[in-house]
């Protein structure tokens, strides 16, 4: 039996919009400290699933466990204590340009953590400019910022609030490959030292082979394949997941 603590669990989970079937019975189980590789094609909804679990949208039937509470029963107080839980690094780093670093950074936790000391704010975004590896960009505006750089600072921003999950939206979406392998990595180092559970959404095999401890593969509505790199990818029957491995340039 697996005894290891589920933080997601999502059952049997049906999504449509009018006569468009989107998500057809969704199951999936997340484990703490687990980074999971979600993979398919545009549109197969992996962004209406990622909604769904954090309460934007709501399924029409199934249930979505976050953190053992139904989201979609949640009063909005409660929804919204769990959304901070629930970091989102968006693709585009979401920066705002008129802002430094420690300004981007101070923005979240001014928000929504009441009673800390100026000390305290900046002990935190020093630690996790540290831990991103820019400690030296803290009073540096976004424009300065390669676009690597900019990705760091967006997940260190999202980690400031503590997220138990971690949501990376197409992290290395327009990268070099090197900084492609330093962004891996990273998603690697915060699960280490932050133990964040992640849920990580690509098209780039070698990026989920790097961080996935497991590959889901959406397709049909439903996740048709899961399991490590090893067991979805290289022995895939499916034509359309052979397509996906075959398309991709793998590094290692
Ligand atoms: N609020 C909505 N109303 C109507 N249709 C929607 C809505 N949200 C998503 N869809 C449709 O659901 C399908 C899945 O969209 P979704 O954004 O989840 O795809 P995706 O897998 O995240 O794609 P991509 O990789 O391009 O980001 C698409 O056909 C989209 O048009």
């Amino acid at each position: 039996m697996d005894n290891r603590e589920k933080v997601v669990v999502v059952r049997d989970l049906y999504k449509s919009f009018g006569d468009l079937d989107v998500l057809e019975g969704v199951d999936l189980d997340l484990h703490r400290e687990e980074n999971l590789v979600v993979l398919g094609r545009s549109g197969t909804g992996k962004s209406v699933l990622i909604k769904i679990m954090v309460g934007l949208l709501r399924q029409d039937s199934g249930t979505m466990q976050v953190l053992g509470k139904e989201v979609s029963k949640l009063p909005l107080k409660e929804l919204n204590a769990l959304r901070l839980k629930i970091g989102f690094s968006f693709q585009n780093s979401a920066l705002y340009d008129s802002m430094t670093v420690r300004e981007n950074m101070e923005f979240p936790l001014v928000r929504n953590v009441k009673n800390l000391t100026k000390k305290e704010i900046s002990m935190r975004i020093e630690e996790l400019l540290e831990a991103v590896g820019l400690p030296q960009s803290i009073n540096q505006m976004p424009s300065e910022l390669s676009g690597g750089q900019k990705k760091r600072i967006g997940v260190a921003r999202t980690l400031v609030l503590n997220p138990e999950i971690m949501l990376y939206d197409e992290p290395t979406a327009g990268l070099d490959p090197i900084t492609c392998v330093d962004i891996n990595n990273l998603i690697n180092e915060v699960r280490e030292r932050y133990k964040t559970t992640s849920i990580v959404i690509t098209h780039d095999l070698a990026c989920a082979k790097q961080t996935g401890d497991r590959m889901a593969v959406l397709l049909d509505g439903k996740f048709k394949a899961m399991g490590t790199f090893e067991e979805v990818f290289p022995r895939a029957v499916d034509e359309r997941i052979k397509s996906f491995y075959d398309y991709n340039f793998i590094n290692s």
